[in-house]
């Protein structure tokens, strides 16, 4: 049976996100095919405005944007943690919660503070990407990791929420984890592996 994905034949893509932690973890990530990427950035491409409700839209919205202007295929990732005590924020306001100075300080401390004392600190970090092309076609992957929040953060690698993120299995945050080993398991590793087998690996 043929594959019932749009597959992904061009040479270049654009990496439809304005957040460097993430360019460079995409790039990394798309490395092993051969594609060359260029960042919304790079193109001066604009932000849209994040109106969905979900991490699905607005990715789609992301991809969508980003496809028209270039007239290439765009991959967007819209992302976030879930805090359980929390009912699941900051969720798709993850970025929001950082404040318009995009400080993670801030945010981590928001958390922190809403959190208080509960003893429920399960989190888990959601990623969904969107490849669009230019003629409307999107095709959409969501990975989740599961963990639990520790305070005060740790460690100096990744970026947003990594240093009080702690995933399941482990002790260290993923402030204190090696790229590769981030790639290996992340939310954004495992959206990865779907859309590698649906749209860029052969049949
Ligand atoms: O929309 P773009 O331009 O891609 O960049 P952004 O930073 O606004 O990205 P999102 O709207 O998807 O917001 C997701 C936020 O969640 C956080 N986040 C997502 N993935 C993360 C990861 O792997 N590690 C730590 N924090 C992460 C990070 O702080 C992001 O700013
Ligand atoms: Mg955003």
């Amino acid at each position: 049976m043929t594959s019932p994905h749009r597959r992904f034949t061009e040479d270049r893509l654009v990496i439809a996100s304005h957040n460097k932690g993430k360019v460079v973890e995409i790039r990394e990530l798309l490395e092993p095919f051969g594609v060359d990427v260029v960042s919304a950035g790079d193109l001066g491409l604009p932000e849209p405005e994040e109106t969905g409700l979900t991490f699905i839209d607005n990715a789609v919205l992301k991809a969508r944007a980003a496809a028209e202007a270039s007239g290439l295929p765009a991959l967007a990732d819209d992302s976030g943690m879930t805090v359980e005590a929390l009912d699941g924020a900051p969720g798709i306001y993850s970025a929001r919660w950082a404040g318009p100075s995009k400080d993670f300080a801030v945010a981590i401390e928001l958390v922190r503070t809403r959190m208080g004392d509960d003893p429920d600190r399960r989190g888990a970090f959601v990623c969904a990407l969107a490849l669009a092309w230019p003629d409307g076609a999107v095709e959409t992957f969501e990975g989740v990791i599961q963990g639990h929040l520790e305070f005060p953060p740790r460690g100096s690698n990744g970026f947003g929420y990594d240093p009080i993120f702690v995933p399941e299995g482990d002790s260290r945050t993923f402030g204190e984890f090696e790229p590769a080993e981030k790639h290996a398991i992340s939310h954004r590793a495992i959206a990865f592996r779907q859309l590698v087998r649906a749209c860029f690996e052969p049949d």
